[in-house]
């Protein structure tokens, strides 16, 4: 008789997708073995498409590389980018779960303060698991958390929360800095660890790295759209920034949550300084403008879905950013373009938001 497992079946095993960009290499999956090879991996190989990317033996995985993607898309491929970490937008597309952990391929287990390994998975299942509580700060954190509750003062209608759309995790040894503040500080490491985690409250924005990031699809998928940041953009290096302001304001108008803190991992390579700061350049003075537009987006009560809204914050970004840079004319028009893709790939009728 077969020896009954002894593995433990993780939680959503079944319902949740794993997503990384690469233009390197799968060797840092054997650091997250233990955790991930009972998950679905949907990997977009980005960069020269007739390059073999070897996945190491025992995972269950999905490859898509350039040439797959304009196969599946046909024209509308011009809206997932090319030569950035934003190719990664194809797999929240296409993949059919309600779940998604997306990593870069340079980060690795870490350890927490009493050196047991993190499972970063296991935490932001955790943290999408348990409500936010986006419109009143508890001093205590997360008030979800064992060992942790709401403090006195705290009011009573607003302890069941919120649903949580996003868990962003954080990083120990190389931190997400931008190209001006690694060549500045190209020795700094990140050795604190923080044991919070925080809902991120309403009206206010964030940095969204997309390094140890998850999300449940059906709640802000539409809105997870790491934008045209590629090869030929006078931008790069802001996919996840862009994915981050657009979802929070999405998030904000639905009443849905976003968490912070809480795993950690380690992020082992640090991206070229100098080619980072071609890359964001633009970027540093453009966020100064972009930031102030989104404090600014009130999204109208008929946006009652994370697609409606998405197409509104398009025709906005349209109409007041494109006398920032034409860039942002085009960025609107693959806003739509995602919309529609992601309709045809995610049917409103089936598992989406529009029908909680
Ligand atoms: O053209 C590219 C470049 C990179 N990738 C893959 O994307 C991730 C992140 O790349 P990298 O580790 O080089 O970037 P970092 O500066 O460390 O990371 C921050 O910048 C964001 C990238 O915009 C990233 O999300 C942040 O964490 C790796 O998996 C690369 O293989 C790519 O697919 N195409
Ligand atoms: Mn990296």
């Amino acid at each position: 008789m077969a020896e009954p497992s002894t593995k433990v079946t993780p939680p959503l095993k079944d319902e949740l997708d794993i997503v990384i960009p690469t233009i390197r290499t799968l060797d840092f999956l054997e650091s997250w073995r233990p955790f991930f090879e009972q998950y679905h991996l949907i990997i977009v190989q980005d960069g020269d498409p007739s390059k073999t990317i070897e996945v190491p033996e025992g995972f269950d995985y999905e490859l898509y590389n350039r040439n797959d993607i304009n196969r599946i898309l046909g024209p509308r491929a011009s809206c997932i980018s090319y030569k950035d970490s934003a190719c990664r937008s194809f797999a929240f597309l296409i993949s059919k779960k309600k779940y998604i952990f997306t990593i870069d391929d340079d980060c690795f287990v870490a350890k927490d303060p009493s050196g047991k390994d993190i499972n970063a998975l296991q935490q932001h299942i955790e943290n999408l698991l348990t409500p936010s509580t986006p419109f009143f700060f508890n001093t205590l954190y997360d008030p979800y958390r064992e060992g942790a509750d709401f403090v006195r003062g705290y009011p009573f209608s607003l302890r069941e929360g919120v649903p949580t759309a996003v868990s962003h995790g954080l990083w120990l040894n190389i931190p997400d800095y931008d190209a001006p503040t690694q060549l500045v500080k190209p020795r700094e490491r990140n050795t604190r660890y923080v044991d919070a985690v925080f809902t991120i409250p309403k009206g206010t924005l964030y940095p969204m790295c997309g390094m140890n990031l998850a999300f449940n699809r059906e709640l802000i998928g539409p809105a997870m759209y790491f934008g045209l940041f590629g090869e030929g953009q006078p931008i790069q290096r802001y996919d996840d920034m862009w994915a981050g302001w657009c979802s929070k304001v999405v998030c904000d108008h639905l009443g849905l949550g976003v968490k912070t803190g809480l795993p950690y991992l380690w992020h082992s390579k640090a991206s070229n300084p100098f080619s980072n700061l071609n890359k964001e350049y633009n970027g540093l003075f453009w966020q100064e403008e972009l930031i102030p537009f989104f404090q600014s987006v009130v999204l109208s009560k008929e946006s009652t879905t994370p697609q409606k809204c998405y197409i509104e914050l398009s025709k906005l970004v349209k109409n007041k950013l494109s006398k920032l840079d034409p860039f942002f004319n085009m960025l609107a028009d693959a806003m739509v373009t995602w919309i529609e893709v992601w309709e045809e790939f995610n049917p409103s009728g089936e598992n989406s938001a529009a029908n909680p």
